[in-house]
């Protein structure tokens, strides 16, 4: 009987498919044909939101006029531009015919474009599937996800755009967000990564784009941090782009005007941020590659008010003390000597900024956390940007540079001056560390790297943190050949061993925030902090440099390999939920409340961690009618 109906019901669903379907090929065919009103006669769906675009037969993906995004729920779920029909012919045959020019990024396969594809078509169909092999071959795919090649997939993005993920909210959309956000078909969302798409690794402004990041962080949330991938919503917020490329572009998918900017800029930001956590009241926000500009102002803005973090300042400098740590250890010293390290970088953006402020606190501390030491910490360091030298005697100093101008005098003193080059300031000052957040491929030069042999250093260390693999300050060949095998190296992108051809091998680290963010994101989640301190970032950054052990960091491993991203989330994320214990944050996480979290030793935080990490499996599914 009940099979009987269920056919019954079966038949008469097909049935209604089936009229609809020769409703709309009569509909199409009459106004091909006609000019009749009849040709305009709308097609009735039963369905709205993502089910009208996941439908192949219904679906007009970037066509969809503003009109009909509101009538069926599904503003926001595509990037703001309509596409007119021959739009989107010339976007898909651009798309195939770059397929046949080689990539010029990713770790030197000219496929990784291809692999990409074809990954993404597999996160498209079948996500646990998708998730079971990303994380069964990290070492060969999250290359490929994630940096570098994510960078060339952002830069191509108008013309590999195919499904809709994640949500846009653009300019345009401003008043509307609050209503938006419900248009996300889930009702739980943990992790959101946002990005305004302004400094896309060091390729700059890719405006819409940019939503490949955010994408490709998120896929590190459910592979490392075990983020259940319903409960992930990459965002990008389109206001406008300053890249003239994408502005002239006739296939570009964003707003096609500059950039909005004070006061304007602010407004949209805070709507989504309202709206967001209107809808989803314990989401934690990364934000991530906005330009220097607003990355640090928007921090300031919410970290008190909001669960959120900045992956680029914040992440980033843990991950680089996590290393620069290591380094002090290679050395054969103790950690406690850190203070002493004179360390050169070359980038004063977001990331260098962050790596600067966050490397003087870990010296002050270590020297007994009074203002005299935070004082003296500071001439550890000196700061190259694109103008050189930055000193007190430069013009417009950026504000959050300006702690790190070295003395007019000091620098006198070590025969520099306003402005000197990176070769000059490494041969004069001969600094332990070499450290590079530019975005300037290559600019660890011959002379450099040559100028480096002088280090005081019994081993130094080579940081070319930039991303993606062609930003890279130097190659770890590089760096090798000129330096010999006893330096420590680490780059923001993957790279190959170095065989140094005498039996030994070079070890190239990769220092990237991947290291840190999934566990900074699982640890606040899991803990129901309501804002991320500076002591539970620092308690990631400290897990992850005790992560490498004494043998390993003799070597020259001062960072896990990829391979173990998982485990060294896993214990990130419980150094992040003990210490929001301790600083009495911890709000406590579905029936772990506050007071039952309090109660955990170690190993049981470690466990609870462990026990709410989701896993690719699938579950068994079971029918129920609505
Ligand atoms: N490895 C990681 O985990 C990680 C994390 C964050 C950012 N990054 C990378 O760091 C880079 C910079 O990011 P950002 O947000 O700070 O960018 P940014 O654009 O805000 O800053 C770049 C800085 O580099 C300086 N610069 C440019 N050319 C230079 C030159 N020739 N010599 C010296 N300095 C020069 C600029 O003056 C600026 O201060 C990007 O490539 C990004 O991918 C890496
Ligand atoms: O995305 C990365 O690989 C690291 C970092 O967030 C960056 O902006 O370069
Ligand atoms: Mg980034």
């Amino acid at each position: 009987m009940a099979n009987f109906s269920n056919q019954m019901r079966l038949s008469s669903t097909l049935l209604r498919r089936l009229h609809q379907r020769v409703a709309a090929a009569v509909n199409s065919s009459s106004s091909r044909n006609f000019t009749t009103t009849e040709g305009h006669r709308p097609t009735i769906v039963h369905k709205r939101s993502l089910d009208i675009l996941h439908d192949p037969w219904f679906n007009k993906g970037t066509a969809f006029s503003f009109t009909e995004r509101d009538r069926l729920h599904i503003r926001g779920l595509l990037p703001p531009n309509v596409m007119s029909f021959e739009q989107q012919i010339a976007r898909f045959m651009a798309d195939l015919k770059r397929l046949e020019v080689q990539a010029r990024d990713g770790p030197s396969d000219p496929y990784v474009l291809a692999k990409w594809r074809i990954l993404n078509r597999l996160h498209d169909r079948n996500e646990t599937l998708y998730y079971k092999v990303l994380m069964e071959n990290i070492e060969e795919y999250s290359p490929i996800v994630y940096t570098p090649t994510v960078g060339l997939v952002c830069q191509k993005y108008s013309g590999l755009f195919r499904r809709p993920r994640g949500m846009y909210f653009s300019a345009e959309d401003r008043g509307e967000m609050m209503s938006m956000v419900y248009n996300w078909p889930a009702d739980q969302v943990d992790m959101i990564v946002v990005t305004d798409g302004s400094r896309i690794l060091g390729l700059g402004d890719l405006g819409i784009q940019g939503i490949g990041i955010a994408i490709g962080k998120l896929d590190l949330y459910v592979a490392a941090a075990g983020i259940n991938p319903q409960r992930v919503l990459p965002v990008m917020i389109d206001v406008g782009t300053d890249n003239e490329n994408l502005l002239k572009d006739p296939l570009y998918l964003g707003l096609q005007d500059h950039r909005l900017d004070g006061e304007e800029y602010i407004e949209v930001i805070d709507e989504f941020m309202e709206a967001v956590f209107t809808r989803w009241p314990h989401v934690i926000v990364q934000f991530e590659d906005f330009q220097s500009k607003w990355a640090f102002k928007l921090l300031q803005r919410y970290r008190n008010n909001y669960r959120m973090f900045n992956d680029d300042v914040q992440g980033t400098a843990g991950v680089a003390i996590a290393g620069l740590l290591g380094a002090v250890r290679a050395q054969g010293r103790p950690m406690i000597d850190f203070p002493k390290m004179k360390i050169v970088v070359a980038g004063a953006g977001s990331a260098g900024i962050g790596v600067l402020n966050a490397a003087r606190k870990t010296m002050a501390r270590m020297l007994g956390n009074t203002e005299i030491a935070f004082e003296s910490a500071r001439s550890q360091f000196w700061v190259v940007d694109a103008k050189g030298l930055i000193t007190e005697a430069r013009e417009n100093v950026d504000p959050d540079a300006r702690p790190f101008a070295r003395k007019i005098k000091e620098i006198e003193r070590q025969g520099l001056s306003e402005g000197a080059t990176l070769a000059e300031v490494v041969r004069e000052v001969k600094p332990d560390v070499l450290l590079g957040l530019s975005a300037c491929g290559g600019l660890f030069s011959k002379e450099v790297l040559e100028a480096l042999k002088h280090s005081t250093s019994t081993r130094p260390a080579i940081f070319p943190m930039s991303n993606p693999t062609r930003n890279a300050e130097c190659t770890p060949e590089e760096a090798f050949s000129i330096l010999g095998e006893n330096i420590i190296f680490a780059s923001g992108s993957p790279f190959k061993d170095v065989d140094l051809g005498n039996g030994h091998v070079g070890h190239c680290n990769q220092a990237n925030n991947m290291f840190l963010f999934p566990g900074i994101g699982l640890g606040t989640l899991l803990s129901g902090s309501r804002i991320v301190s500076d002591g539970m970032l620092q308690a990631a950054a400290e897990c992850l440099a005790a992560y490498i052990t004494e043998e390993e960091v003799l070597k020259g491993i001062i960072y896990p390999s990829i391979s173990r991203i998982r485990d060294i989330t896993k214990e990130v994320a419980a150094a992040v939920v003990k210490e929001a214990i301790e600083e009495d944050l911890a709000e406590g996480y579905r029936e772990m409340d506050s007071r039952e979290l309090r109660k955990l030793d170690e190993a049981q935080i470690s466990e609870f961690v462990e026990n709410n990490m989701w896993s690719p499996d699938y579950p068994t599914l079971v029918y129920k009618k609505d």
